[in-house]
């Protein structure tokens, strides 16, 4: 056996003392062995919490994947290695916001996320298709809509919803009869068939055509928020969320599009997390409604679409209030 092996194996069966000492020698712990797994995924795995501080502290990523797309957290998760798992959660918020910070400092010199809007979108029945074949909005969100605007709706009022898409938020939240519905919407085609379908003849609809981040001066306050836009980042979430006290009512509900990393059980419930402390920060508490999404979504729904953003068998609806009102 290799010193690398010597490690996975260390890390395997709980050797502290062996790990230490290969730590202590300048072993590379971001290596993987020959199944494609590291050293903290074998420790994560084997519920080996004091191994995993280890390796994080040596500088293992917290989120590497194995070739079945597995991180370290996933292991312990799926084994329900309650240790090793808060270790890698916190680790992994940490090197989030970390991150974002890097973001935000970059970010104010790239000017990204306008590329999507001057692209030719797609309409079908059952989604909304980018010209690189991803899905801006599919059908199979419904009832995900349906509940977002059930809980957005629940104190009546003036309700804001920023993305149309599909219209299925919006046609949801028409149902609760609102005494006014904002609706932002960024791109030229979406706008268009808003307008085709009638949208702008609405008595309680106000239309405001624009990026959120350009029509902020045309907003007011309300009772009931909702986000979902395309083309953006985890940072523009975050950026919106600077806003909310001055666009959420005292007493009012926001509720987002929660698919941050709908591809990994274990990065979902770190930007959830991220997220919850983010708003709370900002004087938010945040409940997450876990609902069931498997039967919803069968394979042929992805058929032609070229990114499968969404793979978890739960969806976890998030409601916020200020924390003074909840
Ligand atoms: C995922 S879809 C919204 C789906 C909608 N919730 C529904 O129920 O059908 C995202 C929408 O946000 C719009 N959008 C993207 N960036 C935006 C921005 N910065 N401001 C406003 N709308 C934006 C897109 O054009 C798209 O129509």
């Amino acid at each position: 056996m290799d010193e690398f092996e010597i490690l996975c194996e260390a890390a395997k069966n709980g050797d502290v003392d062996k790990v230490k000492s290969l730590i202590n020698s300048g072993i590379d712990v971001t290596y993987f062995d020959s199944n494609g797994l590291t050293p903290l995924m074998h420790a994560a795995k084997h519920g080996h919490a004091a191994i995993v501080k280890d390796l994080l502290e040596a500088g293992a990523p917290w989120n590497a994947l194995s070739p079945s797309n597995i991180s370290a957290g996933d292991f312990a998760m799926e084994a329900g290695h309650q240790d090793a798992f808060e270790t890698l959660l916190n680790a992994g918020i940490q090197s989030e916001l970390i991150l974002g910070t890097i973001a935000r400092k970059e970010k104010s010199n790239s000017g990204y996320g306008e590329n999507y809007l001057e692209d030719r979108v797609s309409f079908s029945e059952d989604k909304i298709m980018d010209s690189d074949s991803k899905a801006i909005m599919m059908a199979w969100e419904k009832p995900l809509m349906e509940a977002h605007a059930k809980a957005v709706c629940s104190g009546g009022g003036h309700i804001l919803n920023i993305g149309f898409g599909m219209g299925l938020v919006d046609t949801a939240i028409q149902q609760y009869n609102p005494a006014m519905h904002t609706i932002v919407e960024a791109h030229p085609e979406v706008y268009e068939r808003m307008i085709r379908n009638g949208w702008g003849e609405k008595d309680n609809v106000k239309i405001v055509f624009g990026r959120w981040q350009d029509v902020l001066s045309q907003l007011g306050t309300y009772d009931g928020i909702f986000f979902d836009t395309y083309g953006e980042y985890y940072e523009d979430l975050r950026e919106f969320h600077q806003h909310l006290p001055a666009l959420l009512k005292p007493g009012g509900i926001y509720s987002f599009f929660n698919g941050l990393c709908g591809g990994n059980a274990f990065f979902h419930v770190v930007y959830c997390n991220l997220v919850s402390l983010e708003l709370e920060h900002l004087g938010y508490s945040t409940q997450l409604i876990p609902l069931p999404v498997k039967d919803c979504l069968g394979e042929e729904v992805w058929q032609g679409v070229r990114h499968k953003y969404w793979q978890l068998d739960t969806y976890y609806l998030p409601v916020s209030q200020s924390i003074e009102d909840s």
